[in-house]
């Protein structure tokens, strides 16, 4: 299969579909979360990232506010510290108001053999995307509830929360557990006017990512060729940014407890299906037809009725 080339993808979006939305990005110093930034503040947004380096977190600020000066704000948290994510939160809530969304995007992963992995490396994973989007969840829903707001809280999770996967057992984990709390505070916090829903990407390169997940010449899986992805081609941040903004929008008030997969066919063309015959040619079909239509005759002939 030939690698297609990614369309433009232009945004379907006007530019005040999320006017007056105040969005968090966990995670947002780097990578996915740096580059959707810039999307949200294009549609009106105003934006708070937060992570761990100081120095990446305030040039994506830079970067995403180029549009709009003063439209993102940066803080240092460790999501995995419940007393950070508290204060932080109570900050931005004192010195901005409230914000409408959150977006658990801050993720840990390294490919590894999983009997290798002392009880350290299990936690840095798992409590970064599990804790961490459980702490965040949890700390602007209370406000919201206090305060009679409605919001909205959407999770960057992936495909592995329905198939798992080898060699990333940590990360499938706890993916699978943001997974369960997507679908049981939608039913929880509906009544408060709070939406959960998730996104599940297939592979869209990102530094970070690939050096976690391909680091070697060995290391290359179905997880990040493109030649095993359906559509050619691995994703976009436009694309993702895309589903993302309707996602956070008020466009879809009634949409709670998804998680939404935009991974190209990946997923579903797995090694147990046929997906991988779209490299035959024409001439492959024909002999492939001719050998099993000879099959057929041969066991019609057999056939004592019908
Ligand atoms: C089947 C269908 C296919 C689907 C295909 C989908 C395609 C792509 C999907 C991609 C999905 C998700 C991707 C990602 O999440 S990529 C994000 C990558 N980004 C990050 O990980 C950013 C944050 N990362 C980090 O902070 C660090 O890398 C780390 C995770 C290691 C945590 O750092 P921290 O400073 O907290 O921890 P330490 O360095 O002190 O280490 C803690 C223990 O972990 C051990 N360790 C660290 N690295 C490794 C390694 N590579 N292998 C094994 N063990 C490791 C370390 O030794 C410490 O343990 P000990 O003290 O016991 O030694
Ligand atoms: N790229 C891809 O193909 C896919 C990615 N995803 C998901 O998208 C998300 C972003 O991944 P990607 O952009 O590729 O990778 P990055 O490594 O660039 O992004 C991860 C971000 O999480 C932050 N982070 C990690 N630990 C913590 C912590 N304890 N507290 C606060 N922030 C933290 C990191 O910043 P810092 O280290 O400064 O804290 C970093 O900015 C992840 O959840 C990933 O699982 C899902 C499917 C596919």
């Amino acid at each position: 299969m030939t690698a297609q080339s990614a369309p433009q993808a232009p945004s379907p979006f006007a530019s005040h579909a999320l006017a007056g939305k105040r969005v968090l990005v966990t995670g947002g110093g780097s990578g996915l979360g740096r580059a959707l930034a810039g999307h949200l503040v294009a549609h009106g947004a105003d934006v708070h990232l937060w992570g761990r380096r100081e120095g990446m977190l305030r040039e994506a600020a830079q970067e995403a506010a180029a549009g709009r000066p003063g439209s993102v704000h940066v803080a240092t948290v460790d999501i995995r510290r419940s007393d950070q994510v508290d204060e932080a939160m109570g900050a931005i809530w004192a010195e901005h108001g409230p914000l409408t969304s959150v977006f658990n995007n801050a993720g840990a992963n390294f490919i590894a053999r999983t009997e290798d992995l002392s009880p350290r490396a299990f936690e840095a994973v798992t409590s970064t995307i599990m804790d961490g989007s459980y702490f965040t969840s949890t700390a602007a829903a209370r406000r919201w509830i206090a305060d009679g707001l409605p919001g909205s809280i959407l999770s960057n999770l992936t495909t592995w929360v329905w198939t798992g996967s080898a060699f990333v057992v940590p990360a499938a984990m706890a993916k699978a557990a943001v997974h369960a709390m997507t679908m049981s505070l939608a039913a929880e916090w509906a009544r408060h006017r709070i939406r959960v829903n998730a996104v599940a990407p297939g592979p869209i390169p990102t530094d970070y990512a690939w050096a976690m997940l391909n680091p070697t010449d060995k290391s290359s899986s179905g997880a990040t060729q493109t030649d095993r992805i359906p559509a050619g081609r691995t994703g976009t941040v436009a694309e993702l940014a895309h589903l993302v903004i309707f996602l956070l929008s008020d466009a879809c008030a009634y949409l709670t407890g998804q998680t939404i997969a935009m991974d190209g066919g990946q997923m579903l063309a797995g090694p147990g299906t046929f997906a991988e015959l779209a490299k035959l040619t024409d001439a492959d079909w024909a002999e492939i037809r001719a050998q099993s239509k000879a099959a057929s005759a041969v066991s019609a002939a057999q056939r004592a009725v019908g």
